[in-house]
């Protein structure tokens, strides 16, 4: 059995590591750390890492005759017992530098951009539409990826053909918008609404378009609960609303506008958010995260 010392580490996000494994595979490692408010909380959620894990698993199986997919392994003596069930063996893939953004509503930096120009990565949308409004059709509103600590910025899909072809940015533009359909229309289905959601995308060595990274978890997307969904507002994040109430709440002792690190979470944050955490997959999945590997 390995260990993680035996892998070098070759990247790092927020709340997840990348490692080699040998020279077609990597490993790629969920914590169970989370982020609100752009920080990287002191506190991290019991199980978050197994669960979003699990869930990438069931979308790539849900998503495998849409088009190929980096999964290898979820349980496999390659993967160090101390990460097991919150660790995937992938192809290593020449990743596109695209972050594929889909948008069925419109909110957070898409929001933003629209009260400004009235349009979202150039895809120009109709007038008044208020905050978290459902859009007429699902949006590509692509984004180049940031440094870590910075914000992706939102760029059109004649800036994403121009750098990467215009054969490749449709092909990209056309998966994304095809996961994001089936994603939201399963979600919907079980009461969670896929406000949106971003792809990576590779390549093998044959140059087909692979999709990589995580997909359709709850840190790659806005899921909002269908049964509160009213246009006109922001609406409560399904997995970390807890942790944003508490953290925004006199309770906390935190000001959100002080740009100081926000305080351990209290336990019984901590474990409503696991509870919504593994709500989300067993609804959305209908198994049971009792039965992944741990
Ligand atoms: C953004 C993401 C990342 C994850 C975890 C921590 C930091 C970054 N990342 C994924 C790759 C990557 N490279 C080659 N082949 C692959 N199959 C993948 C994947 N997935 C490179 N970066």
């Amino acid at each position: 059995m390995s260990t993680l010392a035996d892998y070098p580490k070759i990247a790092a996000g927020k709340v997840r590591e990348l490692y080699a494994v040998d020279d077609d595979h990597l490993l790629l490692v969920a914590s169970d750390r989370i982020s609100a408010y752009d920080f990287i909380l002191d506190t991290p959620i019991p199980d978050k890492g197994r669960v979003l894990t699990a869930m990438s698993v069931f979308w790539f199986e849900q998503l495998a005759d849409l088009l190929p997919n980096h999964l290898v392994a979820y349980d496999d003596p390659r993967i160090p017992a101390e990460v097991r069930g919150r660790a995937l063996i992938v192809r290593r893939l020449t990743m596109e530098p695209v972050e594929a953004v889909a948008r069925g509503y419109l909110t957070g930096s898409g929001f933003a951009d629209y009260q400004r120009t009235g349009a979202v990565c150039g895809v120009l949308l109709p007038e008044g539409l208020p905050e978290s409004a459902k859009l007429p059709t699902p949006i590509f509103t692509p984004a180049t990826k940031a440094e870590i600590g910075a914000h992706d910025e939102n760029v059109t899909f004649d800036d994403v053909a121009a750098q990467i072809g215009l054969k490749q940015a449709e092909e990209i533009r056309e998966a994304t918008l095809a996961i994001y359909e089936r994603g939201a229309q399963l979600a919907a289905e079980r009461g969670i609404l896929l406000a949106d959601t971003k792809f990576e995308f590779g390549r093998d060595a044959t140059g087909a378009l692979v999709l990589g990274d995580e997909v359709l978890t709850p840190d790659s997307s806005r899921y909002w609960p269908a049964d509160s969904y009213e246009p006109g507002r922001s609406q409560p994040s399904f997995d970390k609303q807890y942790v944003r109430d508490w953290l925004t709440s006199p309770e906390s002792g935190w000001d959100r506008k002080s740009n100081t690190q926000p305080p351990p979470l209290p336990a019984e944050v901590v474990a409503a958010t696991r509870a919504r955490y593994v709500e989300a997959y067993e609804r959305i999945s209908g198994r049971s995260l009792a039965d992944w590997p741990a």
